[in-house]
This record gives C-alpha cells, structure tokens and sequence, in this order.
C-alpha cells in the first residue's frame, strides 16, 4: 500500500525528530541530488551537465541548495535562481560556497526572462519553489516562471528532466487539487511519506515518478490521509475458497441491473461478477435482460432468494418508474438486514430523496456528472467540471452526506468513505472509458462485497473501512483487467513513457474477459 500523510502529520511526525537534531534536511538533500543525478545519468551523464534550481523562500528551497552542493561536487555546473527575497540562509551560504552559481531573478526587473535564460540552458531542473508548506496557488513571480517554463518544456519534450522536492510547487498538498500554474515533473523526491495530492487527481498526473525518502519519521500512530492499493494488498485481501466452502458459502449476489432498453448492463455486471469469483450470481429484472443473461451466462440463477449483497441499478433509466420502485424496495430490504448495496447509475437517484439514506454498507459508484447530480439534489449545489477540478472534496462530502462509501469513476478512481482515508487507484489505461465498463466493474464490486456479505452484516463497528478497500481494490482488478485487455504495460500517471506500448482499443466484454488473466498475475 502507498500510504500518503497530510502536510500537518508530516509537521507533527518531523518535530520529534528535528528537536532531536537528526539532520533531516541534510538527508533529504542527498537523497534528491542522487534523483537529480539519476536523471542525468539516464540521459547522458553527470559531470558536465547544467542544473537549474528553482529556489523558493522556504525549507523545500532549502533541500534543493543543500542538494545543488552535492551536485557541484559530482561535476555539475549548477545554478539556482531565487525566486524569493528570503531563501533558506544556510542552504544559500553553503551553496554559495560550493560553487553554485546564484542568480538574484527577483532584481532584475525580469524575473521570468532571466530565469527561462538559465532554463533553456540546463539539462535538469530542480522544482523547489514550495512543499508542505505552500499556502495556495503559486504567487507572482514564481507562477508566470513556472508558466513560462512549462510552455518552454512542453516545446522541448526531450529534454530536461524535471524533478520536483517534496510535490511539485502550487498543487493542493492535502487535496490534489490544482488551482494555478504547475510545473509537471518527470519525477518527485517526496521527502518522509508522500502526501495526498501526489495519488489524488488532477495534481497526481503532474507529480511524474514518485518516491519516496524514508526520513523514519514515526507515522505508526498517524492514520494515512490517502492511500493506493497496490497488487498485493488486493492479493491479501481476496477471498479463497477453501475445501469446506460451497457456493453459498463464497457468497451469492444479487443483481437488479438492465432493463429493456438497456439489457447490455444485465449481461456485463454478470460477467464482471463471474469472473471475480463468487458462489453465484442471481438475476433479477425484465424479460429481454433476463432472456440475454440466461443466454450469455447460463450459470446465472434467474429466481429469487437469498443473497448476500446487492448491485442495483446499472443499465435503468431513473424514469423507469416501475424498475425504480423495485430498486427502491430491494434497497430498503438490503438496508434493513445490514446488508452491502452497490448503487450505479439509475439506482444513484435514490439518493438524490434523503428519505432513503443508507444504514448498511453501500458503495454508490457516480462518474463526475452523476456526483454533480446527486449533491446539488442534496443541497450542494455542484457542477460536473467542479467534481473534477477537485475529486476528492466532492467525494468525500458525498460520502458524508448519504453515510455511504463513493467510488468517483474517472482516470484515477477515487474512492471515499465518510471517514478514514481516501483511496486512489490509477491502474486503467484511457482505453477503459468505454460503454459497459462501469457495468463490468459493478459486478466485480458486488462479487467482492458478496464474500464479505455475512461478515459485513454482521459488523459491530469493526469493518467500518472494510467497504472503501474493497471498492478500491475492485477498481484495481478492473483496471488492471483493461490494461491487460489492451495490451498496455504498467505506467504511473505523468508524462507518457514514449517507449511504452499504446494499447489497442478494448470493449467491455474484453475486460470482463481479461479478468482472469488480470487476477493470474495478482493473486499469490
Ligand atoms: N518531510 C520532512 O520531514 C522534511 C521536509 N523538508 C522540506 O521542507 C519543506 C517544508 O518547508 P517549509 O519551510 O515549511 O515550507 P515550504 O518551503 O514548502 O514553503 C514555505 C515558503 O514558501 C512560500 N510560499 C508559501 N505559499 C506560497 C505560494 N502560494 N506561492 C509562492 N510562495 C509561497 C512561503 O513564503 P511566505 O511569504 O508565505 O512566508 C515560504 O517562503 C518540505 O516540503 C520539504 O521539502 C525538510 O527538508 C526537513 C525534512
Ligand atoms: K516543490
């Protein structure tokens, strides 16, 4: 799991430490110049190259003129342009004294000028204009510098790298919102833990490679602000049969999905199910999306009974009115035996009515304009765009409002409970934004919701998480799924890696199919 800790834990973990006079800032000043170096190395080599370090007012400028003295010593030509009238003092004094040639930008009357002079000459770029401790967007000058120089890069893709101290400098620290210009990074050096905004979208693209320096800061009793799952953490908690199991042990789902204009969703939430693995799956619905379920899925049982966890809703219209009923009642029966509900699309509008707030588990799984929706109904008046400028807000305030737990469907899936931490999974590929995935991924959802069905009901407070990690690690699995489907090998958001293969185009059904061959290579 990539744990991620807000700038406060951070402040907190770090006091200890520095009362003690461990020489944080020192350590962490290595650690990025070997980064810086490596870049280097990875294009060309170190000693001789140019290195442009953007310096801001703060301790992040600080790592970076601590950093530019190790670089002076392994053959670098280094410049840091001061994009502050107070930087770090004995940063700068022992900068000054290796060598590092410092240019005072803000006196020239062209700040922008002259540091996009000293730019285009670099090989590398060092991002350390602010860290944990900026306090909203970039401010004049550094924010038309950063403009300036991301218009320059974008023109000259190969080359520099840019490597960024701590998170890349003007986005949202703790929320991954971006809000004025940012440098995008090829590579973060995140000093301790990393922070919310390098998971979180939109900030997280802009963050490049990420890793993260162990400063041994005592986080142990400080809870994780964000978190991604990784392979593993879904490989611990997968459920495996074992001999004494049978299929109503391993748990049975019941899906009201598709209708008879959209049977599809019927036949992709079973398939999404299926292949997650699950005792069994019943269906419920209309004839046209009953009769294509039974075709395509003879496993699937077609009569009532007993069932461990619900999906409602993918593939009905909420004008539906006599679907929407049922949805209703299914949903009001779920609730009251304590049992896990997943609420796509149609069924998400029975939220929109806060007579129907959620008791028991329920993962709802909105795209942004589906989350607009549901909170302007609740009273928070919200656009589409503004879901996407900041995710993690809006699903998290979802959260709150209806007790249920909000998969945010986009690039990177954010996932939020109304308490604990976030989840942000970017496992897919582009390729996935196509019609039927978010059916697929219902299914994948229910299914593993179904083996924790029994447990889930019958929780006393102790699995209050237990339904975010198993939404985050559904969309791991699916994601994973589309990128094998697509022939897309692992990446990180960020700039793509030229050499990468691209991928095919892939259809639904391709990534229900690809489940299998997804879980080969997780489960172990
Ligand atoms: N994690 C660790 O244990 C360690 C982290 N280190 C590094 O230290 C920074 C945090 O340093 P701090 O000095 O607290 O803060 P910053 O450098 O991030 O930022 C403060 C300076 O930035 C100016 N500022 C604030 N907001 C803006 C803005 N929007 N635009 C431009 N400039 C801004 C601020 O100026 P003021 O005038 O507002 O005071 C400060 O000058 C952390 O991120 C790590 O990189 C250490 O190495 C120790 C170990
Ligand atoms: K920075």
């Amino acid at each position: 799991m990539i744990r991620a800790h807000s700038a406060a834990t951070v402040r907190a973990a770090e006091e200890p430490l520095l009362a003690a006079g461990e020489p944080l800032m020192a350590r962490a000043a290595f650690a990025l110049a070997t980064h810086v170096a490596g870049e280097l190395r990875a294009r060309g080599g170190v000693s001789g190259s140019v290195v442009l370090l953007l310096v801001g007012g703060g301790n992040n400028g600080g790592d970076a003129l601590y950093a530019g003295t190790h670089l002076v010593r392994r053959g670098c030509q280094v410049h840091a342009a001061l994009l502050t009238e107070r930087a770090h003092e004995s940063g700068l004094a022992a900068a000054r004294s290796a060598g590092v040639r410092v240019h005072e930008v803000l006196g020239s009357g062209d700040a922008v000028g002259e540091t996009l002079a000293l730019a285009r000459r670099s090989d590398a770029w060092v991002d350390a204009l602010t860290g944990i401790g900026a306090r909203g967007p970039l401010r004049e000058p550094a924010g038309s510098v950063v403009d300036a120089l991301t218009a320059e890069r974008s023109a000259w893709p190969a080359e520099p790298a840019v490597v960024a101290v701590d998170v890349p400098s003007g986005i949202g620290v703790d929320d991954g919102t971006v809000e004025g210009p940012v440098l995008p990074a090829d590579r973060t050096v995140t000093m301790g833990t990393a922070k919310p905004g390098l998971l979180l979208p939109p900030a997280a693209a802009l963050a490049g490679h990420v890793e993260v320096f162990d400063l041994d800061l005592a986080l142990a009793e400080h809870p994780p602000a964000a978190c991604s799952l990784t392979g593993a953490d879904v490989s611990d908690l997968w459920p495996l049969p074992g001999p004494e199991d049978h299929k109503y042990t391993r748990g049975v789902l019941g899906l009201a999905t598709g209708s008879q204009t959209y049977p599809g969703a019927a036949a992709l939430a079973a398939a999404g199910a299926l292949r997650t693995g699950l005792g069994m799956v019943r269906y419920t619905g209309p004839e046209v999306p009953t009769d294509l379920v039974r075709h395509r899925h003879p496993e699937v049982v077609t009569v009532p009974g007993r069932v461990q966890s619900w999906v409602l809703g993918s593939g009905v219209a909420p004008d539906d009115a006599a679907r929407m009923a049922e949805l209703a009642e299914y949903l009001a029966d779920a609730s009251a035996r304590g049992l896990p509900v997943v609420l796509d699309a149609g069924a998400l509008t029975l939220l929109h009515d806060d007579d129907n707030d959620l008791t028991g588990p329920a993962v709802l799984t909105p795209h942004a304009g589906e989350l607009a929706e549901l909170l302007t109904a609740r009273g928070e008046q919200t656009g589409r765009d503004d879901v996407t400028a900041a995710p993690a807000r809006h699903a998290r305030l979802a959260a709150e409002i209806t007790g249920g737990t909000i998969l945010l469907k986009g690039s990177t899936t954010v996932v939020a409970a109304p308490e604990g931490p976030l989840y942000a999974q970017h496992d897919a590929t582009p390729w996935l934004a196509t019609a039927g995935a978010g059916d697929v991924l219902a299914g994948v959802l229910g299914a593993l919701l179904a083996a924790y069905g029994d447990a889930l009901a019958a929780d006393d407070g102790t699995l209050t998480g237990l339904p975010a990690t198993i939404a985050a690690a559904a969309a791991l699995v699916h994601g994973r799924a589309a990128r094998s489907a697509a022939g897309v090998s692992p990446t990180r958001p960020g700039r793509p890696d030229p050499a990468a293969p691209r991928g095919v185009p892939i259809t639904a059904t391709d990534v229900a199919d690809a489940l299998p061959r997804a879980l080969r290579t997780i489960l172990r």
